[in-house]
Formats: structure tokens, sequence, C-alpha cells
């Protein structure tokens, strides 16, 4: 069945001759996680390969998404039948002294909505062949935060239900420690996060990291072995780090510089599994450094497809009064009413929603945060804050479906 439909070719053509024998059991493990999701139903399968087709179809033409339509196909209907992990385990990277709520928002959010990888169609539509990795709407079984030593008791507090592990280090903490003892607590990190990245079906980088260098370094080291383990990544919040280009001198101390992340691009670049979701400012600071011009409202979905394969081979969710998402590829709108609210946390709850790497699997994520903001704005009018919306997050009127 995987076969047929193109997933064992997806994940083979991502491992690269050094990392094949590194990833495989990780692949092998996403593999069988898809086939039981999948329900070992062939009827099923097609059933929804003629949906997405005929969404795709339908969609190619306007710039604006059918996404409610979109939002209804990829939600399934709940199956008592799974266990708990079958509908995926979900990782949020963020959180620091400063950012404790962002964190949460994005964590709590992928329990409440985001299952993981519930199916792979590939739809062969006109020329090309698409995949879609579509991330049920049932909500993950299992949600961790890895954030700062500070952060997590704090995120914890907000939730039991999150598995908080307090193992990232800012640069105040580590203060007055030689280059080598850097290295090596950097190296503890990675090795705390390598232990459980084969599990998760998902990362979620970036809600409330901040902008210290030295976890901001550590991070780039996170993404790096997400993505030889070809573990889908959502990437939020940290296109400002990105361009501004800290330098750390030995005390630690931050300053401007061509240092970490003039390679940070190239973490993501050509990684068809890496989803950007930039806001106002993110966007800015992205087209000025990859395009080296200001952003372009008149033409913004042109803007966005340049910028998209001047990156190459991502998924930017550009968000704003419309969501624009493009592949490169192409370029879909989603103008579904949300909130006049626009009150901080609401991109978090975003970036816990698409987890999946596809124009299709933003749409989705997209529509649901806006969906809900309305839904929320309705009772609590201008006293609408974040938490309201997560708590229409799996409401009917939101997806539609009772179940
Ligand atoms: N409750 C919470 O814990 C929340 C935490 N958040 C976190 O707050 C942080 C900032 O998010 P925002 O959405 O406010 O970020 P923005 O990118 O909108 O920036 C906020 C301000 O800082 C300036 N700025 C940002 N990066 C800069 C840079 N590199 N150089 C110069 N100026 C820069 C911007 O121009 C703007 O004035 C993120 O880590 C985000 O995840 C937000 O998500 C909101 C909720
Ligand atoms: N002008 C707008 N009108 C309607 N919806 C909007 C508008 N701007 C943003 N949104 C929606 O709000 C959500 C969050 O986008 P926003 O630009 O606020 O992200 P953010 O700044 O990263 O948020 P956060 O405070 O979580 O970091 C998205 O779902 C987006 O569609
Ligand atoms: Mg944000």
């Amino acid at each position: 069945m995987l076969i047929k439909y193109g997933v064992n070719s997806r994940f083979t053509s991502l491992c690269s001759a050094k990392n094949r024998m590194w990833v495989s059991s990780s692949v092998l493990r996403r593999q069988h996680f898809l086939i039981r999701t999948l329900g070992g139903n062939g009827d099923h399968i097609n059933t929804n390969h003629k949906t997405m087709q005929a969404i795709r179809t339908m969609s190619r033409a306007a710039l604006e998404a059918d996404s409610e339509n979109i939002l209804r196909a990829i939600t399934p209907t709940l199956d008592p039948t799974r266990h708990k992990g079958q509908a995926g385990k979900i990782a949020v990277i963020g959180g620091c002294r400063e950012y404790t709520g962002a964190p949460y928002f994005a964590a709590i959010s992928a329990l409440k909505i985001v299952g993981a990888l519930l199916c792979i169609f590939y739809c062969s539509v006109s020329s090309f062949s698409w995949e879609v990795f579509s991330f049920s709407c049932q909500g993950a079984d299992l949600s961790h935060v890895f954030c700062t030593k500070d952060a997590a008791p704090v995120i914890k507090s907000y939730s039991p239900e999150l598995i908080v592990h307090p193992i990232l280090e800012e640069s105040y903490s580590i203060s007055g420690l030689s280059d080598e003892e850097r290295r090596y607590i950097s190296s503890k990190i990675l090795a705390e996060v390598d232990k459980w990245m084969e599990r998760f079906d998902c990362l979620v980088i970036g809600p409330g990291l901040g902008r210290d260098p030295y976890l901001l370094e550590c991070v780039s080291e996170i993404l790096k072995h997400a993505r030889q383990s070809n573990v889908p990544i959502v990437i939020d919040g940290l296109y400002g780090i990105y361009l501004r280009h800290f330098a750390t001198d030995h005390a630690g101390i931050s300053q401007d510089g061509l240092f970490l992340v003039t390679n940070s691009l190239d973490l993501v670049s050509s990684y068809p599994l890496a989803v950007l979701t930039p806001n106002v400012n993110e966007y800015k600071r992205l087209v000025q450094r990859v395009l080296g011009c200001e952003v372009n409202d008149e033409d913004a979905p042109e803007q966005l497809q340049s910028l998209v394969k001047g990156i190459g081979g991502v998924t930017i969710l550009q968000k704003g009064k419309s969501d624009l998402i493009s592949d490169g590829e192409i370029v879909k709108s989603v103008s579904i009413y949300g909130s006049p609210r626009r009150c901080g946390g609401q991109g978090d709850i975003l970036s816990g929603s698409p987890t999946n790497p596809t124009v299709l699997g933003c749409i989705a994520g997209s529509a649901l945060v806006r969906k809900a903001a309305s839904l929320a704005f309705e009772h609590k009018k201008r006293s609408t804050l974040t938490s309201d919306i997560i708590e229409c997050l799996g409401k009917r009127q939101v997806f539609m479906k009772s179940l």
C-alpha cells in the first residue's frame, strides 16, 4: 500500500547515503505509524485520494483556497480502536526565561487538535505528483516541550498534560564557563534531545525561544539532527535571529556579526519537510535578507513564491490579514474570517497546527485557527485572549464534524 502511494520512495529518497543507516529505524517507525493510521483499508485511501484530487483540481485555478473543504476532508473520524501514540507525538522546542506562554500555546494546541501524520496521499494532478502529509485534526497523543530550566516549572504549572524537559541553557546560566565546558554542555543537551528524536512525528521549533545566542546555537544543532532524521519541522519566530547574525564573544555577550545564522537558512533550505510561519515582522526581515528588497503587497503571491524559491524547497505560511501559503510551485490564500483581536499567542497556536510540511496542511491549520478565533470573538468580543481561542479549537462549528 505504501509503495503504491509512494511513501516508501518518499522517505527513502530523503535519506542520503551518509545518514541512511542512522535514520532507517526512525523512517521505519514512521512508516509503520502511517500504515496503522491509514487504518489498513485501501477503500478509505482511495476515497480520500479522490477527495484530495477533487480539492486540488478545484482550488488550483483560484488564489483563495477552498479551506473549509480541505479542513473537513483531512479531519478524520475518531476511531475507538486506536491506542495512545497512534495519533502522533509532537515536540515543541521553545520557552526561555522571558517567554513561557508561547511554547505552552503551541504544545497544547498540538495536543488538542493536531494528531500526527494520519495519511499520505500521492495525488497526480496535471503533470506532477504531489504528496500530502496530512496530520489528523483529532489531537496528538503526546506533546513534549524542550525548554530552558527556568521556563520548565512555569510551563508544567500551566498544564499537567504536557511532558516538559528542562534541558536548554541560556548564556547567563553558563557565564564564566570555558569554551570547552560550554561545548560539553551543548553536547549533553543535544544527546538528551537525540534520545527522544526518533519518537517524534513533528518538531515545532521556535515559540518563545527568544534571542539568546548560546540557546540558538544549540537549537541550530537540534534542527540539523531533526533534519537528518527526516522529522517534519515547523519553524516559527526565529527569523529575527536568522537575520540579525549574532556572534558570541568569549564572555557569552551577543553582538551583531556574521556568524550563527548566515548558515541558518541553509539549515532549512532544500528540506521539503520544513514549514516556516513568519508574522509580518519576520516576513519583512526574511524578504530583506533573501530577496534584498522590501515587502511588496501589490504582488504578494509572486513575491512569496520568489522567497520560497530563494530559500529553496520549503513551505512558507505567511501570516496576516489573509494567510498566504506557498511551496514554490503554487500559492494559496486563506482569508476566511478570523478575529479582529490581535492579542499575542495566536501565531503560537498556529505553529502547533500545521505540523505537516505541505500547502494543504498549512491551509487546514490556518483555517482551523482563524475559525476558532472567530468563534472565540463571538463570545468574548474585545476581551478575547489566546486561551479563549484554544478553548474553541475542537468545537463542532470549527470542524463541522461531531466525531
Ligand atoms: N506569551 C508568550 O510567551 C508569547 C511569546 N511570544 C514570543 O515573543 C517573541 C517575539 O515575538 P513577536 O511576535 O513579538 O516578534 P516580532 O518579530 O513581531 O518582534 C517584536 C519586536 O521586536 C523587533 N525585533 C524582533 N527581532 C528583531 C531583530 N532581529 N532585530 C531588530 N528588531 C527586532 C520587531 O521589529 C518588533 O518591534 C518570540 O520568541 C515569540 O515566540 C509571542 O509568540 C507572543 C506570546
Ligand atoms: N489582520 C489580520 N486579520 C485577521 N487575522 C489575522 C490578521 N493578522 C494575523 N491574523 C491571524 O492571526 C494568527 C496569528 O498571526 P500573527 O501575525 O498574529 O502571528 P504572530 O505575530 O507570530 O503571533 P504570536 O503573538 O503568537 O507570535 C494567524 O492565524 C493569522 O491568520
Ligand atoms: Mg510569533
